[in-house]
């Protein structure tokens, strides 16, 4: 199947997946001077409710954890999007060093990691009726900037050594992903897709502009975790990340001036 080696990585998914040559694909470079503020967007409201926090788990291309989504208790409302999208799950995309690992970049910088919370819209049925749709899903993108060791960050790194391989999954109730958000949600949005296969374009992007820290330390944690399951030989997992694609007359708004 896909992943991000030499013979199943991103230059490959075409072949499975010919929407990855589509008019909206993910992630893209973001060019703030190309990214008009656009007054008519709202302020992002992200209500999250601990108690939705289901599970930690190694999915093999990345690690997420899940949220109950039967109700809506931990949603997205405002910013660029109308009605209710409810939080499903949040994950990372990292890299082998720290120079590189974002999918989506800011004049060509790349950061170490980047974090996207997946909310699907409840005028759905469920998550994958919603992921075919245009207006299906909204993903927030947090960038990871090197600094000072992150608290918030660190209480999901700590469950990392429990989910090393391809498959693990263990409990993870009682998490609150608002603490993982920056002080500032001023972000970038536009029309896009999921940036792994099946590449749906059925994304509203919404990139926040400032990134929160993680140490060294704790990238090497990000690094720790396994593509594959145990027994195989293969290394790491890490650069799983699918490089900018082309915006094809896409326009970025800022809501922020
Ligand atoms: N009918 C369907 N069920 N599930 C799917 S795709 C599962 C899924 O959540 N995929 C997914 C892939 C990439 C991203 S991302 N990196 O945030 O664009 C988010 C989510 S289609
Ligand atoms: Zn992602």
């Amino acid at each position: 199947g896909w992943g991000y080696g030499p013979t199943n990585g991103p230059d490959t998914w075409g072949e499975g997946f010919p929407i990855a040559n589509g008019p909206r694909q993910s992630p893209i470079d973001v060019i703030p001077g190309q990214a008009p503020y656009d007054p008519a967007l709202k302020p992002l409201k992200l209500k999250y409710d601990p108690a939705t926090s289901q599970g930690i788990l190694n999915n093999g291309h990345s690690f997420q954890v899940d949220f109950v989504d039967d109700a809506d208790k931990s949603t997205l409302t405002g910013g660029p999007i109308s009605g209710t999208y409810r939080l499903r799950q949040f994950h990372f995309h990292w890299g082998a060093s720290d120079d590189r690992g974002s999918e989506h970049t800011v004049e060509g910088v790349k950061f170490p990691c980047e974090l996207h919370l997946v909310h699907w819209n409840t005028k759905y049925p469920s998550f994958g009726e919603a992921a075919s749709q245009p207006d299906g899903l909204a993903v927030v993108g947090v960038f990871l900037k090197i600094g000072a060791a992150n608290p918030s960050l660190q209480k999901v790194l700590d469950a990392v050594d429990s989910i090393k391989f391809k498959g693990n999954q263990a409990p993870f109730p009682g998490f609150d992903p608002k603490i993982l958000l920056p002080s500032s949600l001023d972000y970038w949005t536009y029309d896009g897709s999921l940036t792994t296969p099946p590449l749906l374009e059925s994304v509203t992007w919404i990139v926040l502009k400032q990134p929160i820290s993680v140490s060294p330390t704790q990238m090497a944690k990000f690094r720790s975790l396994m593509f594959s399951g145990e027994g195989d030989a293969t290394c790491c997992m890490q650069d799983n990340y699918r490089p900018p694609q082309p915006l094809k007359g896409r326009k970025v708004r800022a809501s922020f001036k």
